[in-house]
């Protein structure tokens, strides 16, 4: 129950819950250290490469300070209810910081101007072997002529960093893990190859699917979990495909399942669907996975946590799909933590693991404030917040006005009224958008209905809506018709909404990914956004990951959520955290957790494949690793605790060269050997 199910509950009962126990305290655990080792690039070494890392250069970031208040005592002064009450602890001129953000808008394509340089100097690291060069241009892609037209209208001026790196593995035909910032371009990054490999393999291949028939046939297919993105992404592609002549069609749950066959039967070769349409129209006959050749997975971590991962087998691996190896699979998302890895890996084939940007983030582009509010003063603090998006706007005058409507009994009008209060003042041509996240579809509906009785206007998403309503109120929103969305997670990935400068998580998710995916809907595409995040007692489990993840973006920690987080029961990595051996957030190749020196930040390693998987323990490594510290800890994969110990340094091992595990938890002492078996901690 979220606390807006609490607030209802409560005003109906008049009495207010009361306030959890405060935990007792407990040292945190030790933090794992990365090196940040940076290699030199090297693309004769066959295998491997770690891009440099170039120093961040400043950015305008929000500073609280600059405000002179600070949020770092916590709940000192805090009211009950701080609008009608004393000064909010919290409180800052949100104006301000929208002065701050840059959102513009000039384009054709996508309605967002870009500012791809923000993403110049971010890190780039790919493991596996053979690795494909990366390019620097969209015309050094094999891509083709009707699709670099494409491009070219969408108004893609050069690739993100993303698409330079995966669009030349995709190409080569190469399996893909990549993970890289929300907002960095990932659609496109699987989008060309898809597109290109269909045009050329049109050449080729004649499928049973020409024509008007029963059973569809497709050559791709791109999964993804929610609706919503689903369209998106069949919009994205319909948008690179123009003119190529190549036929793509959107599954979705929701919608008339007759008219989704319809468009089917006029020929499809590609087909973007949603798990259980997907299912469904297999199971009815309709459509067969069988000539499937490319096989995209958006947000493939969530596609393979427990809610999906089931349909998802069903889909890959128990239909009539041909098997990895002679399909190429692709799996993108922002966050990879390691156990989705490793489930994930069942379908790939000798993949390259791609990882660009401060991984599982967006965040350099995004500010990010925490806000100690407790749920009863959520609402009221929200409303402050709304109001101080407009300098010229007051509570008061909000208050004053809204009550009035409300007693007139003209709530609807007040939303009429106060819509051009949102056109604040950082971009002329459109109004910026707010997306507040609840935890509950109960709480979304209770929190709409209360901010449209305040008078603002908003819009609430989630699952239990009938989808016509969900796409009438995303519409809504993105035109800024009404420029407040309270979602659930349902709208908390892929979705691209230019203008929305402010993520407000009214209710915190419980895993730290999610936050990640949330706060990534604003600052997209090289634009800068805010997030602010009301953190409360019953969040203590995410005040670690929160700090660290909060940390590595160098923003400003509040000293009173650093301290919830030394208090955080377990290291607090989070409820729901998904964390293994690493301080990285979300990617980092969990192949690289069975070679010891790679799992303190090595950066140049190759040729590991299932082989270090393999029943004997045994692997081959094909390369260099080396200089492992005293005292690092390193995980093992194969472990039952996953953990395992060196002591010593080792390194210099020559090409081909063999070395072997010792059993789980031994304490190993790695001795050099240049050339031949080196044995060390893991199993
Ligand atoms: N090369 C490019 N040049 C200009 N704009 C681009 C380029 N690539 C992508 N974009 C635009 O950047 C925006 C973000 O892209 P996209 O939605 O693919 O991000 P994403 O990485 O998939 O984000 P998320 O992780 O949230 O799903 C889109 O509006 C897209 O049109």
């Amino acid at each position: 129950m979220s606390w807006v199910d609490v607030v209802d509950e409560s005003t109906r009962n008049l009495t207010h819950p009361t306030r959890p126990p405060r935990p007792t305290y407990i040292p945190p655990h030790l933090r794992h250290t990365y090196s940040n080792a940076v290699s030199h690039l090297n693309y004769d070494h066959p295998s491997s490469f770690n891009f440099p890392t170039h120093p961040t250069p400043s950015r305008p970031r929000f500073n609280p300070n600059e405000h002179g208040r600070s949020s770092r005592t916590r709940g000192g002064g805090r009211g009950r209810n701080s609008f009608l009450g004393g000064p909010n602890p919290n409180s800052f001129d949100i104006a301000d910081k929208f002065e701050k953000i840059e959102v513009t808008e000039d384009d054709q394509c996508n309605g967002n101007a870009i500012n791809f340089d923000a993403y110049e100097d971010i890190p780039v690291e790919a493991s596996g072997s053979d690795i494909p060069k990366p390019v620097s241009s969209f015309v050094e892609i094999d891509l083709c002529e009707a699709l670099q037209q494409n491009i070219k209208r969408c108004n893609y001026v050069k690739p993100t960093p993303i698409q330079r790196h995966a669009i030349p593995i995709a190409i080569a035909g190469r399996d893909l893990m990549a993970c890289a910032q929300t907002g960095s371009g990932k659609t496109a990054a699987f989008c060309f190859p898809i597109i290109c490999g269909i045009m050329r393999d049109r050449l080729k291949l004649v499928g049973p699917g020409g024509g008007m028939v029963k059973v569809a046939y497709p050559t791709a297919l791109i999964l993804s979990p929610t609706r919503e993105l689903s369209c998106q992404i069949h919009d994205e592609a319909n948008k690179f495909a123009h003119r190529t002549g190549v036929r793509i069609v959107v599954a979705y749950g929701g919608a008339s399942i007759g008219q989704q066959f319809h468009n089917l039967e006029k020929g499809v070769d590609l087909l973007v669907a949603t798990p259980g349409r997907l299912v469904d129209m297999i199971e009815r006959g309709r459509v067969s996975l069988k000539m499937i050749k490319y096989l995209a997975l958006d947000e493939a971590d969530r596609m393979l946590d427990m809610g999906f991962e089931h349909q998802i087998r069903k889909i890959v691996e128990q239909m009539d799909m041909p098997p990895p190896g002679a399909r190429q699979t692709m799996l993108f998302s922002a966050t990879f933590p390691d156990e989705i890895q490793r489930l994930a890996s069942d379908f790939l084939s000798d993949y390259i693991f791609l990882t660009v940007g401060k991984v599982g983030s967006s965040i350099d582009l995004i500010a990010q404030r925490v806000e100690f509010v407790q749920d009863m003063d959520k609402r009221s603090h929200l409303l402050n917040l709304l109001c101080s998006q407009n300098p010229n706007r007051t509570r008061e005058k909000v208050s004053v006005l809204s009550d009035c409507l409300n007693n007139m009994n003209l709530w609807f009008l007040a939303t009429e009224k106060f819509w051009f209060l949102f056109h604040a003042p950082l971009c002329n041509e459109g109004p910026s958008l707010t997306l507040v996240f609840v935890e509950t579809k109960r709480g979304a509906d209770a929190l709409e209905h209360w901010l449209l009785m305040k008078g603002f206007p908003a819009i609430a998403i989630h699952g239990d809506k009938v989808q016509r309503e969900r796409e009438r109120a995303l519409k809504s929103f993105k035109r800024g018709a009404t420029p407040i969305l309270v979602a659930t997670d349902v709208a908390s990935r892929g979705l691209d909404i230019p203008r929305v400068a402010h993520v407000i998580n009214f209710d915190l998710p419980k895993a730290i990914d999610d936050y990640v995916h949330r706060i990534g809907r604003t600052g997209r595409a090289g634009n800068s956004g805010l997030a602010t995040a009301f953190f409360s007692d019953k969040n203590l489990p995410l005040a670690k990951p929160l700090v660290e993840l909060m940390k590595e973006a160098k923003q400003e920690v509040p000293s009173w959520l650093s301290e919830y987080a030394e208090n955080s029961p377990g290291g607090g990595r989070g409820q729901g955290s998904r964390y293994g051996h690493s301080n990285k957030f979300g990617g980092y190749d969990f192949r690289r957790s069975s070679i010891p020196s790679s799992a303190v930040g090595y950066s140049e390693y190759y040729g590991v494949n299932s082989s270090t998987q393999a029943a004997d323990n045994s692997a081959t490594a094909h390369g260099e690793f080396y200089a492992v510290d005293y005292n690092t800890e390193y995980c093992s994969t194969q472990a039952a605790d996953n953990s395992a110990t060196a002591h010593g340094e080792f390194y210099a091992v020559d090409y081909n060269t063999e070395y072997y595990a010792l059993p789980a938890n031994s304490d190993a002492y790695p001795y050099l050997n240049v050339g031949s078996v080196v044995a060390s901690g893991w199993d």
